[in-house]
């Protein structure tokens, strides 16, 4: 059976208002006396009540059951997950690099396939995040999953997911990403005739993903909110046996409940899930010369308490065109004050010849000097400067402020790169005190 195309709504962050059923949210007010149908009125938060405005998140859910209709919790085992701080905290100034997480070979939901890979920050102050990766072939099915450490940045690699959430359903494909605010529940399900999928997680313990400002851009440009989509209302009157999982402080923890948690008959609110296609971001490039620095393709902004210094950036380097005249058009050699996590969706990366693959990682943390490898430095030293189309490429980064610690697990993986420094152990001297 396939499964219909779904709706959404579009915006970044507008204030939604959706209903499954006609007349099911209330009007002029947030809690009436009795809401029509029989729902009750919940109101769910993504900032502090005093928030300014502009930064004041808040929607109003009308569901079946309140959320508090559930058991107590209990801990679950959360060996593959890890929070920061770290117990043994092992930051590492060696740059790093990954193949791809091999895909399970027994049944692996979006729970038991999450395998931390860094962490940054300390969840409990609510700055950093946690880096994971998810590698799946089953869909979550009797249980449900929701997050209080953080909001969750999706970056499927391989395979469409189906999110079932609170506020409704999204399918989000490779090539697009998709958040989840930190609190809402959800279920991940894989996309219709999809075997296995693959992909990222970013963990966002700090202040929401936002747009980052666009200054001397002007109006338009880079991820334009239009083509930020949020779900439409849908619910189900599911009477069972449902496991809630929660993340909070650092643990796993279980709750039981005899219906599904995705009974929101309707919502109003500016905090929803919601997904965006990478493909329709306007990339903005030199048309001179040099290369500029990769804060120009900021998708969405995580901000800290200091201006300017991300707590996250998501960053992506998309299919542009590439003009720069009498410019080595690569990613320079750099020594950052931020540390740097990078995963590729598809294609190649322009400052990698050979070996950062689809579904691998990199990590170059604070100051630690990275840059072109050996042959494409060579390449792109010679190379003739005409206009190139970079086509086939997806790759993103996680830059933070704060200094990634991998996880023993991430170290210790089969599938990381033990030799990947070598990668500039060719870089030699063209130094010619006689030639200019
Ligand atoms: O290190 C990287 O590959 C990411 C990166 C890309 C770029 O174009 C400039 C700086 C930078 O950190
Ligand atoms: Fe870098």
């Amino acid at each position: 059976m396939t499964t219909p195309t779904l709706d959404y709504q579009s915006g970044f962050r507008n204030h939604f208002a959706s209903e499954a059923l006609p007349g099911a949210l209330p009007q002029g007010q947030n809690s009436p006396q009795r809401c029509p149908y029989g729902l009750y009125a919940e109101q769910f938060t993504g900032s502090a009540f005093t928030s300014p405005r502009h930064q004041n998140l808040r929607s109003w859910l009308y569901r079946i059951r309140p959320s508090v209709a559930q058991s107590a919790y209990r801990p679950l085992d959360t060996a593959r997950v890890a929070t920061a701080p770290l117990a043994r905290p092992a930051a590492d100034p060696n740059q790093m690099r990954w193949d791809p997480m091999p895909l399970p070979e027994t049944g692996t939901d979006f729970l038991d396939g999450l395998l931390s890979v860094a962490v940054n920050g300390d969840a409990g102050t609510q700055a950093g995040c946690g880096v994971h990766l998810y590698a799946i072939n089953r869909d979550m099915l009797e249980r449900f999953f929701y997050n209080a450490d953080g909001e969750l940045l999706i970056v499927p690699q391989l395979g469409t997911l189906r999110l079932r959430t609170e506020f409704g359903e999204l399918e989000v494909a490779s090539g697009e990403i998709a958040a989840i605010p930190r609190g809402v529940k959800f279920q991940v399900r894989l996309g219709d005739g999809v075997d296995a999928a693959r992909g990222y997680v970013c963990e966002n313990y700090g202040a929401p993903f936002e747009l980052p400002g666009l200054g001397p851009i002007g109006a338009n440009g880079l991820a334009n909110p239009r083509d930020f989509l949020s779900p439409v209302a849908a619910y189900e009157d599911l009477a069972g046996d449902f496991e809630l999982v929660a993340k909070f402080s650092g643990r796993f923890w279980s709750a039981r409940l005899d219906h599904s948690p995705l009974d929101v008959v309707a919502w109003h609110g500016n905090v929803a899930p919601y997904k965006y296609d990478l493909a329709t971001f306007n990339t903005i490039n030199t048309v001179s010369f040099d290369h500029p620095d990769p804060s120009i393709f900021t998708v969405l902004t995580s901000p800290s308490d200091t201006p300017g210094m991300a707590n996250i950036d998501f960053v992506i380097f998309p299919p542009r065109w590439m003009v720069a005249e009498n410019t080595f058009r690569p990613p320079y050699f750099h020594r950052n004050l931020m540390s740097e996590f990078m995963g590729l969706i598809h294609g190649e990366y322009d400052a990698k010849a050979e070996g950062f693959l689809p579904g691998g990682a990199s990590l170059h943390n604070c100051m630690s000097p990275h840059g072109p490898d050996a042959e494409t430095f060579e390449k792109a030293s010679e190379c003739e400067l005409t206009p190139q189309y970079q086509g086939a490429t997806m790759a993103f980064m996680f830059e933070s402020r704060y200094v990634y610690h991998p996880t023993e697990a991430a170290l210790n993986a089969d599938f990381r790169q033990r030799d990947y420094v070598d990668v500039w152990a060719g870089m030699k001297s063209h130094f010619d005190p006689e030639n200019r």
